[in-house]
């Protein structure tokens, strides 16, 4: 298997790196605009296999498609991060012309290849490079939902000093303040959430998810890449091993929660043909509410990437 991750920064390097020491794949290519910036990144990462031992190869590119020939998974982190006081759509102006060219590049060389969007605005990154790619939209889709939930589930663990293993969560929406934790399908080891922890400290749990990749640009300055990069991982994992996971993803819905023509964050199946099979939950009429206004957010959006002709 050969998977490419596109932008060699932070998200990037980290996701190369987990794919690499886990052996995800045998040929992982590291490219970026920047140069050597991909070569170097990838060498460090390769001067760990002896540490870690692992065999899977890393080599980096400066632009140079041609290395992600015949790739079965792209992941593109190429853009932007935001800093404080920013908002993730406020990197729509840059990020968009970069998710263009790069998906423009790589369907090019890997017309079959399913491609990962990691670059934010995430929704809306990965609606462009579904317009710029014209593949099948199984094939083209974003990593939100496991970052979102996985820090939801952190939080939980550290609240209710358990193993953050036992968690299991579903979380919808766009990958913006909007997104909607859903406590009804948030269970500790089988257990429903809500019979152990008050209302009040899980309600603060969900305040918090919303907004906690705000809370560590606060902290550094620039974006979350340790659990981002090793959630995309996670993704192309699934993809590569055929793991028919039940992943939060950023699927493009065809009337399913009764949204036409948007991405959105909603549980899938993830095998080797990409998006199997979207889930649709029953929603309370309070849930559904929550799902519809991070829709409109999101398709707010989506119509200045239309206004954009890029
Ligand atoms: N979906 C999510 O949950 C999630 C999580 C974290 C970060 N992100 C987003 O991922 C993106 C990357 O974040 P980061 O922290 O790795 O940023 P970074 O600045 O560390 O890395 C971005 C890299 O992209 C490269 N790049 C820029 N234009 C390029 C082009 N045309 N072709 C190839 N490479 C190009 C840059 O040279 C840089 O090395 C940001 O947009 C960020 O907001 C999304
Ligand atoms: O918050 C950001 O800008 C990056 C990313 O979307 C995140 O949630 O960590």
């Amino acid at each position: 298997m050969k998977v490419t991750v596109v932008g060699a920064g932070n998200v990037g390097a980290t996701c190369a790196d987990v794919l690499a020491h886990r052996e995800i794949a045998n040929e992982i290519v590291l490219l970026d605009i920047k140069e050597g910036f991909a070569e170097g990144k990838a060498l460090d990462i390769w001067q760990t296999a002896p540490i870690n031992l692992y065999d899977s190869r890393v080599t980096g590119s400066t632009n140079d498609y041609s290395k992600t020939a015949d790739s079965d998974v792209v992941v593109i982190t190429s853009g932007l991060p935001r800093k404080p006081g920013m908002s993730r759509d406020d990197l729509i102006a840059t990020n968009a012309g970069i998710v263009k060219s790069v998906t423009d590049n790589i369907i090019k060389y890997s017309p079959n290849a399913i491609i990962v969007i990691v670059s934010n605005p995430l929704d809306v990154m990965t609606y462009c490079a579904y317009l710029t790619a014209k593949v099948d939209s199984k094939k083209v889709f974003g990593m939100a939902g496991i970052l979102d939930t996985a820090r939801y589930r952190a939080f939980l663990a550290t609240e209710l000093n358990v193993s953050p293993k036992d968690i299991q969560a579903v979380l919808m929406g766009g990958h913006g303040d909007t997104m909607v934790p859903l406590p009804r399908y948030t269970t500790v080891g089988g257990i429903p959430v809500t019979e152990l922890i008050e209302k009040d400290k899980l309600d603060a749990i969900i305040e918090r998810t919303k907004v906690g990749g705000g809370e560590i640009v606060k902290l550094l300055g620039t974006s979350a890449w340790y659990a981002p990069g090793a959630a995309a991982a996670q993704m192309v994992e699934a993809i590569v091993r055929d793991q028919k996971r039940v992943f939060p993803v950023c699927a493009w819905l065809q009337g399913e929660y009764g949204l036409k023509d948007i991405y959105l964050g909603v549980p899938v199946i993830l095998g080797k043909n990409g998006i199997e099979k979207i889930i649709e939950l029953q929603l309370t009429e309070d849930e559904k509410a929550l799902l519809d206004e991070s829709a409109t957010a999101v398709k707010d959006v989506m119509n200045v990437l239309d206004g954009m002709n890029l």
